[in-house]
């Protein structure tokens, strides 16, 4: 692994705070994601993963009492500020949740709808897209003989990596996973963490999980939270074997709380 400090940063959060109404819920992080990298946020409940996360693609202004102060630059351009193109910046930072959550359409509609809504291709080239991003989240030769299928038709792990698939289709260049495999059976998790050690040859991901193995497996970095702060940020090996706080160290070998 080479020294962080060497590697370009795709997203550079800065003294990053977070507000739902009065309530602080991050109290200023500075966080690294480095290009073509996995991160992993870990940490105890309600220690502010899932909110870092939804900063990330400015879910927060759908709700009007949610706000952020501070910069997260990507490639240098800070996508807080207001002038941001929410769209644009959602083709370019995808999200995956917890729940899988495909469109009540067919398998190619839930590929083809978000393509669509930046791209107007002929329907030769959508097909192209659509069995490549099937094919990018492992799933093309499970569907290819079903593709109108409703995707709710799919098992839950095989829903997921329709999810994913529908993230890659718009070529985005982040991608963030909330506890991505905590409604999968053992199976299908690692079929998807799988598949994000082979999608980080081309996106940066970010990944928030409940699950010390799932984060020493798949990630390269780890950041560890608490409380709203981030405690201890480094290279997921050394997090996991000689952490340097007793928080990080308590909180990994369970002894936490
Ligand atoms: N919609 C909301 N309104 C008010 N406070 C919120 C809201 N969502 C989260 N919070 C608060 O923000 C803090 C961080 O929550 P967040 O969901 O980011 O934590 P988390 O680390 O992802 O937790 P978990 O592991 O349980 O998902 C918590 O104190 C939580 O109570």
């Amino acid at each position: 692994m080479p020294a962080a400090n060497a590697l370009p940063e795709k997203i550079s959060v800065k003294d990053l705070k977070f507000f739902y109404g009065a309530n602080l819920a991050l109290k200023g992080v500075n966080l690294p994601l480095y290009d073509r990298k996995v991160t992993a946020f870990i940490g105890p409940s309600g220690c502010g993963k899932s909110t870092l996360l939804r900063v990330l693609n400015r879910m927060y202004d759908l709700y009007p009492k949610q706000r952020a102060e501070g910069e997260v630059l990507m490639d240098g351009e800070n996508i807080l500020d207001p002038r941001q193109d929410l769209n644009l910046l959602r083709a370019r930072i995808g999200m995956v949740f917890q729940k899988p959550t495909p469109f009540p359409m067919s398998i190619y509609e839930n590929i083809a709808f978000g393509i669509r809504l930046y791209e107007n291709l002929p329907k030769s080239e959508m097909d192209g897209r659509v069995e490549q991003a099937l094919r990018g989240a492992a799933l093309w030769d499970e569907v290819k003989d079903k593709l109108a299928a409703s995707g709710l038709s799919l098992s839950g792990g095989q829903q997921q990596r329709l999810c994913i698939a529908r993230s890659v289709a718009v070529k985005p260049e982040v991608i963030l996973f909330d506890e991505p495999c905590s409604a999968l059976d053992p199976i299908s998790t690692a079929k998807v963490e799988e598949l994000i050690d082979e999608l980080k040859a081309h996106y940066t991901i970010a990944i928030v999980t409940h699950n010390m193995q799932q984060a020493a497996r798949v990630s390269d970095y780890t950041a560890f939270m608490y409380l709203g702060d981030l405690v201890e940020f480094d290279e997921t090996d050394k997090i996991f074997t000689a952490p340097k706080q007793k928080a990080t160290q308590d909180y990994i070998t369970g002894r936490f709380g």
